[in-house]
């Protein structure tokens, strides 16, 4: 079980409630009292530098933030985690991702039984699955190689697989993966526009195997595919990842076409397990285990880093400093990579599904925040679009710098330049520019005194904004693997100290039922008076005009 301490009890909370508001954190200050700051607050491992010391903190801040996660019982939480405790104690489950990716002989138990050996077992049927289709030895109903994959899925059953596929297109096999998650018919029509029902495979992909979107969108894809094929060569084209098994045969799925997982995995922590499916025929199997093993090497070092080094912790710690102290509403994430445009949306699912909670680990109301809202785009680009209100805003948004020091694509002097943008952001974030040094560039500009004092302000540039820079040495999929993890370790810090339960989603569930009941009567064609006002208003006009 976790520990159940509420934060704001400990001593080091009142502590670093007094510590904020007897300091003013004015980075350039701190810099300049401090030349050995970099080297004072930054982690070197082999694979990656981890670079905290543009953050709104002094060596007090450190130490007490250290303290609040020794008076949460962090450490015996991590460990509770990895030893397969129900700390899931809503759903009465284990959490378990880490397993999957445990290539050790230590025995894992849920139940009384060990975990390890059908984590090998799907892992051997992925492999040889994924190997006989890529080689072209599993042939669609009519002998033709497959050449294109369908992933229907959504939330952890698309997310995960999505942000992998396309962080990691550098590495992908001769097989196109599409991806179809939204009950929007849109969305799977546009992807069966220009797909061949004798060279797809559709991979419906489930926990549940209940969600609406997925059960449409599959119906959808095996009337498509029955437009052609017979139903006895369904099971030549649709398999199935589900914790559900009884329910994936009675959708039609042959027993060998099923690829399962447990539920001590969680729907937005699944990617490495059968979920994974889809990341595998895009990258191939080897591959997809190098992810697992960089993972793994997060999790060794989650496990046994002092908490002063240990990169999660850190990360998790001062999210918590920005959040409850500096109350930001929000954390950005900003990968210098286009390689990984869908990594924030990805961790969205992560961290707000986990940490989106209001009710604590003693079944209270929370009196203070919990998870943030996460958000984020690609830099470059992000510069040209929203950089202006991190830079001049009102709002505080601390924020992780994510690059590779070596490009994928060497291409003319492209890095050097992405790299340039990246440093010059994290410079100007965190030292902006003052009145004065406004005031002197207007000068030299040779404008008015007059004109100079209309517009200094408007080129005063805050600074202060705090920001973590991590700067990977190459994108490969075990680097990858170890990216992923640092966020669910620092989700899973979080989540301890805030004393919440992250791996629960009861509120995803209202809306879906509300649904289900709206559908019926959309279904029944009656006017629609059961709701308020302005339901029945929607209801109404889209009855009108659909
Ligand atoms: O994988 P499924 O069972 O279809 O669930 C898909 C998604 O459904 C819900 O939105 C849950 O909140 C998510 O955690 C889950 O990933």
């Amino acid at each position: 079980m976790l520990p159940k301490i509420n934060p704001t009890h400990t001593t080091a909370w009142k502590n670093l409630h007094e510590h904020f508001a007897q300091n003013d954190f004015d980075l350039r200050t701190l810099f300049l009292h401090n030349p050995e700051r970099f080297q004072q607050f930054s982690v070197k491992r082999e694979d990656y530098l981890f670079d905290f010391s543009k953050n709104l903190i002094d060596q007090k801040t450190f130490d007490l933030l250290q303290s609040l996660a020794a008076e949460c019982d962090l450490k015996s939480a991590i460990e509770a985690m990895f030893s397969g405790e129900k700390i899931n104690e809503t759903e009465g489950r284990a959490v378990l991702h880490t397993a999957l990716r445990d290539f050790s002989d230590k025995e894992i138990l849920v139940d009384g039984e060990n975990i390890k050996p059908a984590i090998k077992r799907v892992l051997d049927q992925m492999k040889n699955f994924s190997g006989n289709v890529i080689s072209g030895e599993h042939k669609g109903f009519s002998g033709k190689e497959i050449t294109d994959v369908v992933n229907i899925g959504i939330g952890g059953s698309d997310l995960g697989p999505v942000m992998v596929c396309s962080a990691l297109k550098h590495f992908k096999t001769r097989l196109n993966v599409h991806f179809v998650s939204n009950v929007d018919g849109n969305h799977i029509a546009e992807v069966l526009k220009n797909l061949d029902p004798e060279t797809t495979l559709f991979i419906i992909a489930s926990k549940t195997f209940t969600t609406q979107e997925t059960m449409t969108n599959a119906e959808s894809a095996k009337s498509w595919f029955l437009k052609s094929g017979k139903q006895d060569e369904v099971a030549k084209h649709f398999v199935a990842l589900s914790t559900n098994i009884e329910a994936v045969k009675n959708f039609g799925i042959a027993e060998e076409n099923i690829f399962e997982f447990w539920d001590w995995v969680g729907g937005r922590y699944s990617l490495w397990s059968a979920i994974g499916l889809s990341i595998v025929l895009s990258v191939g199997y080897e591959n997809f285990e190098q992810l697992l093993m960089g993972a793994n090497e997060t999790d060794i070092h989650f496990q046994t880093a002092d908490f002063k080094e240990n990169v999660p912790v850190l990360m998790g710690l001062l999210g918590i400093w920005y959040r409850n102290f500096f109350d930001a509403g929000t954390y950005a994430i900003l990968p210098y990579s286009q390689y990984l445009d869908r990594f924030a949306a990805y961790l969205q699912q992560g961290d707000m599904e986990s940490n989106g909670k209001c009710v604590d680990r003693n079944g209270e109301f929370v009196e203070y925040e919990t998870g943030p809202i996460i958000w984020g785009e690609p830099g470059t680009n992000g510069q040209h679009a929203f950089y202006q209100l991190i830079h001049q805003g009102t709002e505080l948004i601390p924020a992780d710098f994510i690059a590779y020091a070596k490009s994928c694509n060497v291409v003319s002097d492209h890095q050097e330049k992405l790299l340039a943008n990246f440093f010059a952001q994290t410079e100007a974030l965190a030292f902006g520019k003052t009145e004065e040094e406004a005031r002197t560039e207007l000068e030299k500009s040779g404008i008015s005194e007059e004109e100079i004092h209309r517009l200094v302000n408007y080129k005063v540039f805050h600074g202060n904004t705090p920001t973590n820079s991590l700067i990977i040495n190459e994108l490969t999929p075990f680097s990858l693997g170890q990216l992923i993890a640092l966020y669910e370790h620092k989700i899973f810090v979080q989540g301890v100290i805030w004393n919440i339960f992250s791996f629960d989603q009861f509120g995803v569930e209202l809306g879906k039922v509300l649904a289900g009941k709206i559908l019926s009567e959309l279904k029944n064609n009656e006017p629609v008076t059961t709701h308020d006002s302005s339901t029945n208003g929607l209801i109404k006009y889209f009855n009108e005009k659909k």
